[in-house]
């Protein structure tokens, strides 16, 4: 039943509506914000991977040509000689060489054949090595410059990138090859990009498309490594094929990444900076978690809010719901609301007040047609008991006693009858009206049947058949004056019974006795008054013939006797 009124309750309702739209409204600033930050934070991201790809190729490409024009200006100062004098073509290349060790680890001249004349420092088994199958070398042979593609170097057994350049004679023909090995983690060459760090999973990676290998890359496991599967990491794939720039996609662990491309100059290599997309957007991650906390405490004090003022707002609705409520059960008396305040509920509450009141005259209408009658206005028989209830306990109690005329109008029928129903009204009315005037205030003038009406006289002094018996002539004189209805003057009368008691009798038969000695009075001619014999009622009886009637007045009991 409580869970019933719960679930019932508007106030239950009103506060689901206010978290429904809490929560909805916090779901959506939750979804917008966070896909703007991230969108906005994506672009950013991947604009900068883009910029430090393009940073750190720019970086490679400058000391790659370092060491390419290097090789150059020495090709062209050595002599042509030398290719054929190996102990001074060594230390030429000793000279050359500790003027500039950084530039190359290692340095060798081929001649025209693929044999090596010399190197510098001296390798084991280099001067075995020939070079005259070497593609590489072959290029180089042309005349130009050849960047070869970087591999172990047999000799040094490091990973190692070779520059080849030609070595001329004085009429511009190829005469030999001048090689300078270097190495892919001498420092100064690859640093930036093998010792870069990018947030704690970002990488950099020196990539050859041709082989579809790295190169090197700032994690040292990837150095010269082959690139994952086609369609693993497809934004590498489009770098593959010629795409540069940056974006955002799933690398080959299907983790997604921010990636960013950029071409290493002088070569067909292409750098890559990539970063983890979670930990790209740390600003992103940490709004998540401020805007969900935030909606958390915001959406906890929006709902004690609302649940204090609709408490507050509803209190006086559900006390008066209870007052109502214990009216209804007749726990307490009708009586209006308290208005608490001039809001809806205080409208209500009026209203309902106004409601009452009505319905509170309503019940006093139907009270009052309960207990009088309609055509006079006299209280009615129901009444009468009461009143004859009350009057005898005060006799009782004030040591006085009552008297109960019973009135009978005589000739009543035929004005009816011949003059119709409306008049006999009128009558009645009249008959009424006349009767108010003798009664006192504190008597009681009832009708109790067509034309039949009662007067209880209370308050009389002893003997009570004195004052009862005046009280009988006075109406016997009154109803008697003339009627006048239309042109015609009429005359009525009454007859009356008479029972007095001094508060220790019942009222049913005061009443019964009242009646029987109005028959009395009836029987000895109408138009006078009969007291009841004390047995019935309570007291004795007389038969009083008003004066100037002209009646024979006689006891109700022996009247006939
Ligand atoms: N107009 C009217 N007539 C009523 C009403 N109630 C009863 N009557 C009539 O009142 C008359 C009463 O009859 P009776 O008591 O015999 O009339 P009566 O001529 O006084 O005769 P007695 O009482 O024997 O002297 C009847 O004709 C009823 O129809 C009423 O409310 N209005």
């Amino acid at each position: 039943m409580k869970i019933k009124r719960f679930t019932n309750s508007l106030l239950t309702r009103l506060v689901l509506v206010g978290i429904a739209i809490i929560v909805s409204t916090a779901i959506a600033r939750y979804y917008f914000l966070v896909n703007f930050l991230e969108t906005d934070q994506n672009i950013v991201a991947a604009e900068r991977q883009g910029t430090i790809a393009g940073y750190l190729a720019q970086d490679i490409g400058y000391h790659i040509e370092e060491r390419r024009s290097f090789l150059e200006r020495l090709a062209a100062q050595m002599p042509p000689a030398l290719l054929h004098d190996q102990a001074a073509a060594r230390e030429w290349l000793r000279e050359r060489y500790e003027l500039q060790p950084l530039l190359a680890q290692h340095l060798f001249v081929a001649d025209n054949t693929g044999s090596i004349v010399v190197d510098y420092p001296a390798m084991k088994n280099r001067s075995t090595l020939s070079l005259a199958s070497d593609p590489d070398y072959k290029h180089a042979l042309t005349g130009t410059a050849v960047i070869g593609e970087p591999l172990l170097s047999p000799a040094s057994e490091t990973p190692a990138l070779t520059i080849l350049v030609p070595v001329k004679d004085a009429g511009g023909k190829v005469t030999g090859v001048l090689g300078g090995i270097n190495e892919l983690n001498a420092p100064g060459f690859l640093t930036q990009l093998q010792r870069g760090r990018l947030g704690p999973s970002g990488g950099y990676q020196l990539i050859s498309p041709a082989r579809r290998l790295v190169i090197t890359a700032n994690d040292p496991l990837l150095v010269l490594t082959p690139l994952p599967a086609m369609g693993a990491d497809p934004m590498l794939d489009r770098a593959l094929t010629g795409f540069r720039g940056n974006g955002v996609g799933p690398n080959a662990s299907g983790v997604d990444e921010i990636k960013g491309f950029a071409s290493v100059p002088g070569t067909d290599w292409f750098v890559t900076a990539s970063l983890p997309l979670a930990s790209a957007l740390p600003a992103v991650s940490r709004m998540r978690h401020m805007v969900t906390r935030g909606g958390l405490i915001q959406g906890a004090v929006i709902f004690l809010i609302i649940a204090l003022a609709y408490l507050w707002f509803f209190r006086p609705l559900r006390r008066a719901a209870d007052l109502a409520d214990k009216m209804t059960r007749g726990e307490i008396p009708l009586s209006p609301l308290p208005v608490v305040r001039r809001d809806e509920v205080g409208y209500l509450t009026m209203a309902f007040n106004g409601l009452l009141a009505r319905l509170k005259l309503h019940q006093s209408e139907l009270q009052h047609q309960a207990h009088h009658d309609v055509l006079t206005g006299l209280p009615n028989r129901m009444m009468l008991a009461e009143r004859m209830q009350q009057a005898l306990a005060r006799a009782l109690f004030e040591q006085n006693g009552i008297a109960l005329l019973f009135l009978d109008l005589d000739g009543f029928k035929p004005i009816n009858d011949s003059l119709g129903h409306k008049a006999g009204d009128l009558v009645l009315q009249e008959v009424a009206r006349r009767l108010r005037q003798v009664a006192r205030h504190s008597d009681t003038l009832a009708r109790v049947g067509g034309d039949e009406f009662v007067l209880l006289a209370t308050d009389l002094g002893a003997p009570l058949e004195n004052g009862a018996r005046a009280l009988a002539e006075k109406c016997i004189a009154t109803v008697s004056e003339p009627l006048v209805l239309g042109q015609k003057e009429y005359q009525l009368g009454v007859s009356i019974g008479i029972a007095v008691c001094d508060g220790r009798c019942d009222a049913d038969s005061l009443l019964q006795a009242a009646d029987q000695a109005m028959y009395s009075a009836k029987a000895s001619g109408r138009g006078c008054y009969v007291i009841a014999p004390a047995g019935m009622g309570c007291s004795h009886a007389i038969v009083n013939a008003p004066a100037g009637t002209g009646k024979t007045n006689r006891p109700a009991g022996s009247a006939h006797s």
